[in-house]
């Protein structure tokens, strides 16, 4: 297929135009782009919440006869809330993925940083560049410290997420790297669903910036669903400029092009900070290096607080009911305990050792025996926590990927039919109804289709356009109603959760929209 990269590249940008969001205050982006405001829409209210015959507890939020804590004795109740006040006096904990087109160096990026950091041994980046060396792909040292399978090191590239943390001045930070390759976009939005900020890694080198920015490359694609999945500030990494002898015309080219697409992909310009580095050599990653020409001009660190420590904190929904969807689970517990094991992050409220939770859809409940945040044991908790615990009482073959643990009086809704507010990508063919897609919520994907096509809205006044189209193209924002094609899934408003609220869907490898729920439907609506 033969590429205009002119016009591509315009009317990629009309497309996300919609998604501008200029106003001062933290404005959600779902909310701007998608409007959803209140003041535009009318308040999305479920009307039937769906209900599968061997899931019991999977509707309508369920009185409970017994406290979920009724197992703790009072004396060793937390009182979480509290607790996590106190926490939050400390420093504040930040999800971060690093995102961007294949072989952009992500992966050598934040491998060479947590060297830099001190969170990796000379001892180990030795070791990995001799075993590098012996397979021929001694560049690729660095992001060994990332790349840990045996597959992903002899393909030298990244297939699944890898996390680590390290810190800053004021802020704890989870890193997650992200695959680039297209073949992995599920394993990358899974990710990404899971962070508060995001690192934007582009190869600065002439072609391979403009090959990962033309309509086929991950960073523009990436950007765009980081964004839809309500990530609004992020560090856009120049990378390799080693290469281009650090070519301070070649950097601020490349801050312009990019710049502008993100700020009509809907992130702000104070939140988005360009930082030129080489993530082999080393420079500008945790403290200034002397001899590149462009430390002249700012402070250029990513590290020094000047850009991660100014990342806000989000707003975690402590106050809402408890949720956790489970992003992976096995049989035993944490260390040599029974039980079952299940990973995820917690969307919203929290939890404690001791706790009864019940697994969505299923219903079977089960008790928290222990549990490690952030990699470290803990006795509770709370939202934006990444989670890991052992639950007794609870059958594994209950669970399943897209599984989400809830507090038992008030559960996750079951369906497989639901109304959404989509944004449509740079689409090649229009979506009509009966349109198959995959649909993307947190890290499961299943095939569904669009069956219906409600009203096309205005993207700046929110208002229908026009009721029933026939067709939905690029750059459009509808109202859709969406059908699972094999079975029901736990979801959630936007209106609810902002987590568990948001959809991606794909068709053929690409992104076609993104969106947000407003209804859950009845199986026969
Ligand atoms: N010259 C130079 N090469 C780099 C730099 N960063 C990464 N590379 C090289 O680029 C290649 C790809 O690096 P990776 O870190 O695996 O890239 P990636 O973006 O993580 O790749 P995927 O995760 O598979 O998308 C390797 O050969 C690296 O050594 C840099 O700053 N300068």
């Amino acid at each position: 297929m033969t590429k205009k990269p002119s016009s591509q590249a315009k009317s990629i940008d009309e497309d996300v135009e919609f998604l501008e969001d200029d106003d001062d205050n933290q404005m959600d982006f779902d909310m701007a782009a998608l409007n959803l405001g209140e003041k535009k829409t009318k308040t999305a209210k479920p009307k039937k919440v769906s209900s599968m015959a061997s899931t019991p507890a999977n509707s309508q939020p369920s009185s409970p006869k017994v406290s979920p804590l009724a197992k703790i004795p009072a004396s060793k109740r937390v009182d979480v809330e509290a607790e996590y006040a106190k926490r939050s006096s400390e420093k504040a904990k930040l999800n971060m993925v690093v995102i961007g087109h294949v072989d952009a160096g992500k992966s050598t990026l934040m491998g060479h940083f947590l060297y830099a950091l001190g969170q990796v041994s000379d001892k180990t980046i030795k070791k990995y560049e001799r075993e590098a060396q012996k397979i021929g792909k001694s560049s690729f040292a660095y992001a060994w410290v990332l790349d840990e399978t045996g597959e992903e090191r002899s393909r030298g590239i990244t297939m699944d997420i890898a996390t680590n943390h390290f810190e800053t001045k004021s802020k704890q930070f989870t890193l997650l790297d992200a695959p680039g390759h297209r073949d992995f976009i599920p394993n990358m939005i899974s990710g990404a669903a899971q962070a508060d900020v995001a690192i934007l890694v582009v190869d600065a080198t002439t072609g391979e910036f403009e090959a990962g920015f033309d309509a086929n490359g991950q960073t523009k694609e990436h950007a765009l669903l980081v964004r839809s999945l309500g990530v609004q500030q992020m560090i856009v990494a120049v990378n390799k400029l080693d290469v281009m002898d650090w070519s301070e015309a070649r950097f601020e080219e490349i801050k312009a092009k990019l710049g502008t697409f993100l700020v009509q992909a809907g992130f702000r310009k104070s939140k988005l900070y360009f930082v030129p580095v080489s993530g082999l050599t080393g420079e500008n990653l945790v403290s200034r290096s002397a001899d590149t020409p462009l430390n002249q001009c700012e402070p250029f660190l990513i590290y020094e607080s000047r850009f991660l420590d100014q990342f806000e904190p989000p707003m975690r929904p402590l106050d809402r009911p408890f949720r956790m969807a489970v992003s992976d689970f096995f049989k035993g517990g944490i260390g040599s305990s029974s039980g079952v094991s299940v990973a995820g992050r917690i969307d919203a409220g929290h939890v404690q050792v001791g706790e009864q939770v019940v697994a969505i859809p299923g219903g079977e409940t089960g008790i928290v025996k222990t549990m490690q945040v952030n990699d470290e044991t803990a006795n509770w908790g709370a939202a934006g926590d990444s989670c890991l615990m052992t639950l007794t009482g609870l059958d594994i073959m209950q669970l399943s990927s897209g599984t989400v643990l809830c507090t038992p009086s008030n559960v996750v809704p079951v369906t497989s039919h639901f109304e959404a507010q989509i944004v449509v990508f740079d689409i090649k063919v229009p979506i009509t109804s009966g349109f198959p897609v995959i649909l993307h919520h947190q890290s499961l994907n299943e095939p569904a289709s669009v069956v219906k096509l409600v009203a096309i809205i205005d993207k700046s006044t929110g208002e229908i356009i026009k009721k029933n189209p026939r067709h939905l193209s690029k750059g459009s924002t509808a109202t859709v109603r969406i059908k699972l094609a094999n079975r029901p899934i736990p979801l959630e408003t936007f209106k609810d959760n902002k987590d568990l609220g948001r959809v991606m869907l794909r068709k053929g490898g690409e992104t076609v929209a993104a969106g947000v729920v407003t209804q859950i439907l009845s199986f026969g609506s």
